[in-house]
């Protein structure tokens, strides 16, 4: 059994490849290292190139006996889909839609697909539950909902079955400090955070005071991305075993605003971190916070990093034995 991974290069790809080698899973990778690093790939067989390569996705397919996939490849920040909604089109769906049809000619039937809390737009309540209604506030939560429909359409049509698992905030990094997360531009609240305690930035700017939350700034669940990569290995298993689709929240059940993750970083660094009120981020939802008990009953998922101080603890040693990302190695 080998597990396709694209976009495995990136944040949350290559830690859960890491994971998988761990578990003995034999992991082949594609990714356009467009916003990826070689270094932090375990060492699997890798493509560089494209999802809409349909010659490339043959060879792949042709040479390995593939026979799940995990598809992190997308374009993923909320404001950036605001501005320029047709790039996420073509790369997020169309992409897709190419992984998915070269998928059906091969046969392969499982894929486990990374979603979002993005799908939800402004929720009615929290926490938000599964069969909460999807109307997303930007351009980037409507591709991947759009994805979900579309494979849910395969599962009918073709049989492919699919496990979509809508993450909320990924943070952290490995416990070792091996990996992290290194964005060029960065635009994730805790990275930005702690490069201003690296003395990188000089302050960080809180999107946003007036939201109807209680400090006015908005509130969001933060998950550790090890623990995000044990559920998809989780997930691999259960379509394994059952052949059904499903879809899953990924988040710890717990809010922090953007100043009390502020504050946690003060804490964990030591440093003052200076910050100001800025204006709202476009497409931004006041609060997102996951309930994921269907994930721990039906995945027998069980996060192990779960308070906000760990999971800041262990971003910090990535960042501070890697202030320049993986360009330091
Ligand atoms: N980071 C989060 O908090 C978060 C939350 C919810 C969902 N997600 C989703 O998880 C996935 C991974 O997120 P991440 O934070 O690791 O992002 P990332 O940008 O670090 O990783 C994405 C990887 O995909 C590659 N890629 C993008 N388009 C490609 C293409 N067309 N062909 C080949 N490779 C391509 C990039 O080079 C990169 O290595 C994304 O689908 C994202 O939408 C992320
Ligand atoms: O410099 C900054 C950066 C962020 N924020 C705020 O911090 C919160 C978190 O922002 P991030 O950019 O870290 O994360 P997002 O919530 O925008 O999005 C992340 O989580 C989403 C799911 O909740 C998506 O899936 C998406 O891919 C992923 O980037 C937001 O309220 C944002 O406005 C700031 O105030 N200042």
């Amino acid at each position: 059994m080998t597990i396709l991974v694209t976009g495995g290069a990136g944040y949350i790809g290559s830690h859960t490849v890491h994971f998988l080698k761990e578990q003995g899973q034999d992991v082949v990778v594609l990714d356009n290292l467009q916003k990826g690093h070689r270094k932090a790939m375990a060492a699997v067989p890798f493509y560089q190139g494209e999802l809409k390569d349909e010659i490339l996705l043959d060879t792949i397919f042709d040479t390995h006996a593939i026979t799940a996939i995990i598809h992190f490849a997308a374009d993923s920040l909320v404001g950036e889909s605001v501005k320029d909604p047709l790039t996420y089109y073509e790369n997020n769906v169309i992409g897709t839609h190419t992984l998915v049809k070269k998928m059906v000619a091969h046969d392969v039937k499982h894929i486990v697909f990374s979603s979002t809390a993005a799908i939800y737009g402004e929720p009615n309540s929290i926490p938000i539950v599964e069969n909460d209604p999807t109307i997303p506030t930007n351009p980037y939560g409507e591709t991947k909902l759009a994805i979900e429909k579309m494979l849910k359409w395969c599962d009918q049509a073709y049989g492919l079955k699919s496990v979509c698992l809508r993450y909320f905030n990924a943070a952290g990094a490995d416990p070792k400090s091996k990996i992290g997360e290194d964005h060029e531009p960065e635009t994730h609240l805790i990275p930005i955070v702690l490069q201003v305690a690296l003395d990188q930035r000089s302050s960080v700017s809180i999107f946003g005071d007036d939201y109807p939350t209680e400090d006015g700034s908005c509130v969001r669940d933060y998950i550790h991305v090890v623990d995000l990569a044990q559920a998809h290995y989780l997930a691999v298993q259960k379509l394994k075993q059952t052949q059904q689709s499903a879809v899953y929240n990924l988040g710890n059940g717990q809010g922090f605003s953007v100043k009390q993750v502020i504050d946690t970083c003060r804490k964990v660094t030591g440093h003052a971190i200076p910050a100001k009120i800025s204006p709202r981020r476009a497409g931004d939802p006041a609060t997102l916070v996951a309930s994921s008990d269907k994930a721990r009953t039906e995945l027998g998922w069980e996060p192990r990093y779960v308070d906000l101080e760990t999971i800041v603890q262990h971003a910090w040693n990535w960042h501070q034995t890697h202030p320049n990302g993986f360009e330091d190695k």
